[in-house]
């Protein structure tokens, strides 16, 4: 037989033996699917990516994807992420059932941690996918210190009036330098990406509060914008790798090991394990330097209380019964996942309150009477954290906005042992995604949901307007944003801050979202001038 003759006979070979495999996958992987218990309907699914290929198709507005689905096949529904199959749920009886306060609940974990959280060993650190409830609630009460009481909440506003006053100073500056009289009124005014000055004005906020320093990315991106040096600087470059890193994680959950290190695909997974690898160093030597710092205190000394500090075994918190000794690592982790989860959820927030206040000029009306009822004037205010609880139609509209743009479109939970109430049935080990678009926008729960209509929160109108469960701004149960209360107050804050100084002119007609989980605000032009 000629060489030519044996090598198609090899390839004839392989190729049947690996049609044979992939038929076996296929013959097991549709074997499963219709026999699986408790079956919900949902799009047919394919084997390996599920319905990953859709969810990529409607990665530009996953919202309504999510909504159509939910529209379609009801209030809970199967979809596939890679081989991971997840219930999507937007029935408050389910809801409420998952979202539990009780300790030994049956929903305590977040996401399943075998494959993707456990590559990045991620399945036992810090919080957001910790599994672990014993570190888990050590990490929550340090949480609580920081963001949680009376006086954390009063500290953190002094933050954000001093992260205000410097972002103030940039924009009379910016207005000052390319101002252009566009109006009658020959009133000088800018046109800005709010999302890029928004991020920066957060992750500032976040650094203080989490490692006590500030990394100056308002001044860096100011100087961008003025100057000929169109370089970013270290600290910018930090701020593009967290997102990337939390990008990453999404990643690795959703996205099956095999497709990963698909060759071409495991050039996309390296960049983005690298990008994590490198916020881990970051963080990692933050807390080596503070160490160093913290041995260096004279005697009667105190290191400031932030997050790091606190989480310095040194400094531990003061129960014995927590006694947990972190690791560097391990307290990097923490700092990675508030750098994470701090920035990106309020200052995405912000923007879209800009953008849906500004279709509103009665929203506009009724905030700005509010903040003068409330401080008399609209000039040099003193805001306290008391002044805060009086803002009620502020707080109706930061509710409104993350009910029609909610920071996480779903939010994770992981059924320990099999559950049956009211007719349904939900296995054990199964992935559950509380769809908090199908919530927000169903009509079973809202009077016309897709309309923006903030009056629906004010005191008149609460219990008779919505079901508490139907609103998952904040998440629920245990695992609910710890820092829920933190970000209301800085997001009112910038809210009084920003309305009482400027006039938004917002020219960005959709901020269009982001391809993942994650509601994203990637653009928001807007013309800013002085509020006369
Ligand atoms: C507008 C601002 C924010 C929104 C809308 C928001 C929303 C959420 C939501 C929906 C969850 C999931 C809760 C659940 O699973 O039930 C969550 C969890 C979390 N958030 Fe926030 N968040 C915001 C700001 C922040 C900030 C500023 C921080 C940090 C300082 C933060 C830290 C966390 C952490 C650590 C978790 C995980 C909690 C756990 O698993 O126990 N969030 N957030």
């Amino acid at each position: 037989m000629s060489f030519t003759k044996e090598l198609f006979v090899a390839v004839s070979e392989f190729l049947i033996f690996t049609s044979f495999i992939v038929l076996l996958y296929v013959l097991r992987f549709y074997y499963d699917y219709f026999t699986r218990s408790a079956s919900y309907p949902g799009p047919f699914p394919l084997p390996i990516i599920g319905n990953l290929h859709q969810y990529y198709y409607h990665q530009h507005d996953i919202p309504h994807w999510l909504h159509q689905l939910s529209l379609k096949y009801g209030d809970i529904f199967e979809l596939y992420f890679g081989t991971n199959k997840y219930l999507m749920v937007s029935d408050v009886r389910i809801v409420e059932r998952i979202m539990t306060s009780k300790k030994d609940s049956n929903y305590f974990v977040r996401v399943a941690t075998k494959t993707g959280l456990d590559d990045l060993q991620r399945g036992s650190v810090a919080i957001l996918y910790n599994a672990n409830f014993h570190s888990w609630s050590y990490v929550r009460k340090v949480f609580f210190r920081v963001v949680g009481s009376a006086n954390a909440l009063r500290a953190a506003a002094t933050l954000v009036n001093t992260v205000f006053g410097n972002l103030e100073k940039l924009w009379d500056n910016l207005i000052k330098e390319r101002g252009q009289c566009l109006d009658s009124k020959q009133e000088r005014s800018v046109e800005v990406d709010l999302v890029c000055w928004s991020k920066r004005v957060f992750a500032e906020i976040i650094m203080l509060l989490t490692a006590g320093q500030q990394p100056n990315l308002l001044s860096n991106y100011y100087d961008r914008i003025i100057g000929d040096n169109i370089q970013k600087n270290a600290d910018e470059d930090f701020l593009d790798r967290f997102s990337i890193a939390s990008d990453c994680v999404q990643y690795y959950i959703t996205v099956p090991p095999v497709i990963r290190n698909i060759p071409i695909i495991r050039r996309y997974t390296k960049y983005l394990h690298n990008n994590l690898m490198w916020t881990r160093n970051y963080a990692c030597n933050l807390v080596k330097e503070r160490r160093k710092e913290i041995k260096n205190l004279g005697i009667g000394e105190k290191s400031a209380s932030n997050v790091l500090n606190i989480l310095l075994p040194s400094n531990g918190i003061p129960n014995e019964n927590d006694k947990i000794s972190l690791t560097d690592e391990e307290i990097g982790d923490n700092i990675v996942e508030m750098f994470s989860e701090g920035i990106d959820s309020p200052s995405n927030t912000l923007a879209f309150i800009i953008h849906c206040v500004g279709a509103n000029p009665d929203v506009e009306r009724s905030i700005i009477q509010e903040i003068k009822n409330v401080f008399g004037d609209l000039t040099d205010l003193v805001i306290t954290y008391e002044d805060l609880n009086k803002l009620v139609y502020i707080e109706a509209v930061i509710k409104e906005v993350l009910r029609l743009r909610p920071a996480t479109l779903t939010i994770s939970r992981f059924s320990a042992h099999r559950d049956q109430f009211d007719g349904y049935e939900i296995p054990s080990s199964t992935q559950i995604a509380i769809n908090v678009v199908g919530l927000h926008r169903n009509q079973n729960y809202w009077n016309e949901p897709e309309n923006f209509n903030p009056s629906r929160f004010l005191e008149d109108n609460i219990g008779k307007n919505y079901n508490k469960n139907a609103f998952m701004y904040f998440g629920g149960g245990l695992r609910v944003c710890p820092a829920k209360q933190f970000a209301m107050v800085q997001l009112k804050m910038m809210v009084v801050l920003l309305y009482s100084k400027y006039t938004f002119e917002v020219t960005t007609k959709d901020p269009s979202t982001n391809y993942n989980v994650n509601l994203q605000c990637k653009e928001l032009m807007t013309r800013i001038k002085h509020r006369r």
